[in-house]
């Protein structure tokens, strides 16, 4: 995947303002920056649901236009915009994941083992037949995170997948992720803070302002994305800080 100088707008408000970012097989990428800083808005242009106004957008060697491939892509939305009161069962809204792949078909035997092998892997098995609403808020993101998995996707793209999640969840995200890229995918992740996901990320970008921030100073990488500039001096880098973008991406 690689935006290229991209520009986008929502309503009058210029919100990417030339953003390089390129996701290759293998790697996660973490998106990192202030509230409003565009993170969201870029990875919605990744999956093509904002129009760029300039630059551009290849998948997996396609430019957008000429890209037919969307079950390669595997979307998590922000948690509180994606389960707004649906009357569903946890196997229910995983299958759903399969929709891009067999069309209107019924259930095959293939679509069947990858919704229990999306459920086993986000810990969820055993709970295929309980209701979406009956699951507390980091249940659901599981829940979220094994529909995307269930469509077997090479790109996996999740906008803030721990938010309001539990250590726990965020180790089997963490294992999650290590078997899609030791399986050749690839993933990008909106994070505030990389937290127990940071041995699985190999390279971080950071925004600011709708731009590719370059960060000089890899130590205060975690000060520059999380959290606001007068509370830099405050808190001590990540310890396992990956690799920093600078914003010059070749
Ligand atoms: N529908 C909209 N119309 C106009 N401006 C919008 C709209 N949605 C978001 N914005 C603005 O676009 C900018 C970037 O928003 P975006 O959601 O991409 O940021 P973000 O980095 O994901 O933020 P956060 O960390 O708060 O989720 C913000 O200034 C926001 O106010």
């Amino acid at each position: 995947m690689a935006l290229r100088g991209a520009t986008a707008s929502l309503g009058a408000r210029p919100v990417l303002r030339g953003v390089d970012l390129t996701v290759e097989a293998g790697e996660t990428v973490a998106l990192l920056g202030e509230n409003g800083s565009g993170k969201s808005t870029a990875v919605r242009a990744v999956i093509g649901q904002v129009a760029l106004t300039g630059g551009s957008l290849e998948l997996f060697g396609s430019p957008l236009r000429r890209f037919r491939h969307w079950r390669r892509v595997g979307y998590v939305p922000q948690r509180s915009t994606a389960t707004g009161g649906v009357p569903a069962t946890v196997g229910e809204v995983v299958s759903s994941g399969r929709l891009a792949r067999r069309g209107l078909r019924p259930l095959g035997r293939a679509d069947r083992a990858a919704v229990a092998h999306a459920l086993e892997q986000v810990g969820l098995a055993d709970r295929a037949g309980d209701s979406v609403e009956e699951l507390s808020g980091g249940q659901h993101q599981r829940v979220l995170i094994a529909r995307a998995l269930a469509g077997e996707p090479d790109l996996l793209i999740m906008d803030e997948p721990l938010a309001g999640v539990d250590v726990g969840s965020q180790r089997v995200l963490a294992d999650v992720l290590r078997a899609h890229t030791a399986a050749g995918g690839a993933a990008l992740l909106v994070l505030h803070e990389l937290g127990p996901l940071a041995p699985v990320i190999s390279r971080t970008v950071v925004l600011r302002g709708g731009r590719v921030e370059t960060v000089d100073d890899p130590e205060r990488l975690h000060d520059l994305a999380c959290h606001p500039p007068d509370a830099a001096e405050q808190e001590p880098a990540a310890p396992h800080a990956p690799k920093i973008e600078t914003g010059l991406l070749t």
